[in-house]
């Protein structure tokens, strides 16, 4: 992971471009269309209120409206999603600045529609909301953007790839309807910040300024709502941001699935390997010379969106977004990229969009463990980075993209570390080099003074701890992080690693050998008042009783017991002897694990620790120290 790691420091490249005078350059006639697509699924994890305020966001761009199509793709196919769009056309009409009194619509979906609502199979429904070529606003004067609602066939037989498979159906659709040159992919819980932001793209894709292999460009997932500690590391700094900046200095960074515009001939092969869709009119170099709402044009966009139309085509393998991943937008640039495009990252000081994040653990772990499955989906296929990708794309943009898809491997030495030094140290098992006795029994005091360390190993260890946190820790402060943000960020790599990429690795494992499948596990928006405010005074969610918080109440409560132990040994003992280093490693597990003990034995809240889940951990916890009493001892 470290060697993986140090490709994104060989050229980290940081970008300016100045929109203010995009149009001494280019006419506003000249601009390019742009199709904006938004994906939704469920309309009780993604209430659709906040579907509408970002399609109204975008809606909203500094842009010539009869340039702009926004399409909405719904997987759940709900009438309620519906009916809050064809509200919120009209509404758009009277609003332009809706930024501002867009609390209007804010209502809780109809306890009726809740009772009979169940994501099942459903008809292909096409519906041209706005037409950019009659709507005008309220006061008769500006042209409103294009606004369809979408929602493709869907069958219990026929396998609809999740997002992905929305994706390359909002392909076709916006293919046969209005065929923009650049599109834009948007998750339902991200709303556009900047509303100057698509002229800023157009320095980079208008076809004036566009070089010919630059296939997109990303915007970093940035966050709003975050409490001020980060406490579940949401931010994603290094994944999110400073990678990307490594990798734009070589190929350009990776999709990640939101905020991103796309030039629509990427999705038809490499640059110079150009892929003939199956039909003429999806070509992304036809002109769309009908109406929007002219019956040809709605007759064939119902028949691109139809669940079997895909059958026999290149879609999801060779053109549109790729399939076989959980993580479709990673896997989908991974393999742009592998076929010659490039990329570029433009993280502007103002940021274009803005996101929610899961305010509690469990959606936190469940929303990483998604990702692990599908990182390591790709990691083991034939299209490995190790493999496939360096020889595409050269060592150091395959080394990226490996680091990525095996992120979840931490969680092999993150679980190492959480319980062996313990468990060794409970059975009074010395597992690394040695500090000499010395009489004081102050750990700091023998490891500064030299002359007591017997074994050169010992100050290996420290500097190698203290100069990868070290490292990790200047990277993180330097680029807009605090100290505090910093903790938080290291104590979730731990959490992840012993939790999500743990649990993902075994999914993964079990789904090969056919004994479960995973899907696409849609992370709830829905906020709770009360989790809010615990959330905003930074205090772990827990509340309902999850697999994945097992592992981390037992590695806290075994590493708590170890240091205990330990430090009692260091008072009988007068002396610090074997075990320096494990006491160290169980009392920064304790360290990392107060926001549990908290939550297990302090609080009261519906925020707590189940006590259930304190049980089952205690009893688990209690079972491994057994095995290790029996293989340590054997072993020694
Ligand atoms: O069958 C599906 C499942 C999901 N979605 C949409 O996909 C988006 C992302 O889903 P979300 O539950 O918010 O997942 P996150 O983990 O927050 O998303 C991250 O990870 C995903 C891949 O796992 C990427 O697709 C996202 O862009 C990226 O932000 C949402 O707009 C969903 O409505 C669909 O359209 N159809
Ligand atoms: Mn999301």
């Amino acid at each position: 992971m470290w060697s993986t790691a140090q490709a994104f420091r060989m050229n980290p490249v940081s970008r300016k471009v100045f929109p203010e005078t995009l149009e001494k350059l280019l006419e506003r006639k000249d601009f390019p269309a742009m199709d904006i697509f938004i994906c939704t699924a469920d309309p009780f994890k993604e209430p659709p209120i906040n579907v509408v305020n970002t399609a109204l966001s975008v809606m909203a761009y500094d842009y010539p409206s009869e340039k702009l199509s926004v399409y909405v793709s719904d997987d759940g196919g709900s009438e309620l999603t519906m009916f809050a769009f064809m509200e919120a056309a009209k509404f758009g009409k009277i609003w332009l600045p809706f930024c501002k009194e867009n609390n209007i619509m804010d209502r809780c979906p109809d306890v009726y529609f809740r009772s009979n609502y169940v994501i099942s199979a459903h008809a292909v429904e096409v519906k041209v909301l706005l037409n950019s070529k009659q709507d005008v606003d309220i006061n008769g004067k500006l042209l409103m953007p294009n606004l369809v609602y979408f929602s493709r066939e869907k069958s219990k037989t026929t396998p609809h790839h999740f997002k992905a498979g929305a994706l390359n159906a909002l392909l076709r659709v916006s293919g046969i309807m209005t065929n923009a040159p650049i599109i834009l992919t948007l998750d339902c819980d991200m709303y556009s910040n900047d509303p100057s932001t698509l002229e800023r793209v157009l320095c980079y894709l208008s076809d004036k300024f566009r070089k010919p292999n630059c296939g997109y460009v990303q915007f970093p997932q940035r966050f709003h709502g975050l409490n001020r500690a980060d406490i579940y590391a949401s931010e994603l700094k290094r994944l999110l941001i400073l990678a990307p900046y490594g990798m734009d200095g070589l190929l350009g960074p990776s999709y990640v699935g939101t905020g991103c515009f796309f030039h629509r001939r990427v999705f038809f092969g490499g640059p110079s390997a150009y892929i003939e869709p199956e039909i003429p009119a999806l070509s992304p170099s036809n002109n769309v010379d009908k109406p929007i709402n002219s019956e040809k044009i709605l007759n064939l966009a119902h028949h691109v969106s139809g669940c079997n139309y895909e059958n026999k085509t290149n879609w999801g393998s060779k053109m549109g977004f790729r399939y076989g991943s959980l993580v479709e937008d990673y896997y989908t640039g991974f393999r742009l990229q592998c076929e010659g495009w490039h990329s570029i990252f433009c993280n502007p000081s103002r940021p274009a969009f803005l996101g929610d994040v899961p305010i509690n653990l469990n959606d936190i772990l469940n929303q990483t463990k998604r990702w692990s499955v599908g990182l390591l989906e790709v990691g083991f296929s034939k299209f490995s980075p190790l493999t496939f990708g360096v020889r595409a794309m050269g060592i150091l943009m395959g080394l990226s993209y490996a680091h990525y898809a095996f992120w979840p491997v931490w969680s092999f030495p993150v679980a190492t570390y959480a319980f062996l030094p313990s468990l060794a140290l409970l059975n009074a098992i010395p597992i690394f080099p040695k500090v000499k006795s010395t009489p004081t029994p102050l750990w700091i005091a023998s490891t500064w003074s030299q002359s007591h360390v017997n074994e050169p190993w010992f100050f290996l260890y420290i500097f190698l701890f203290l100069g990868a946190y070290g490292q990790d820790c200047l990277d993180f402060v330097l680029n807009e992080g605090t100290l505090e943000r910093w903790w938080s960020d290291q104590r979730m790599w731990l959490i992840r690693g012993l939790s999500s990429f743990l649990f993902g690795s075994i999914e993964l494992i079990s789904n090969y050998l056919g004994m479960a499948t995973h899907g696409f596990n849609v992370t709830s928006k829905v906020i709770d008042d009360e989790q809010r405010k615990r959330y905003d005074q930074g205090i772990f969610e827990f509340g309902v009783s999850s697999p994945l918080f097992v592992p981390l109440i037992m590695a806290s409560i075994l590493n708590l017991v170890a240091f205990l132990g330990g430090i009692l040994h260091i008072f009988k003992e007068r002396s610090l002897d074997n075990f320096s280093i494990q006491i160290l490693i169980a009392g920064f597990g304790v360290l990392n694990s107060l926001p549990f003990y908290k939550a297990m034995v302090l609080r009261r809240d519906k925020g707590r620790m189940p006590i259930k889940t304190t049980i089952t951990s205690t009893i688990l916890i209690g079972v491994l120290y057994e095995i290790s009493y029996f293989l340590l001892k054997s072993c020694n």
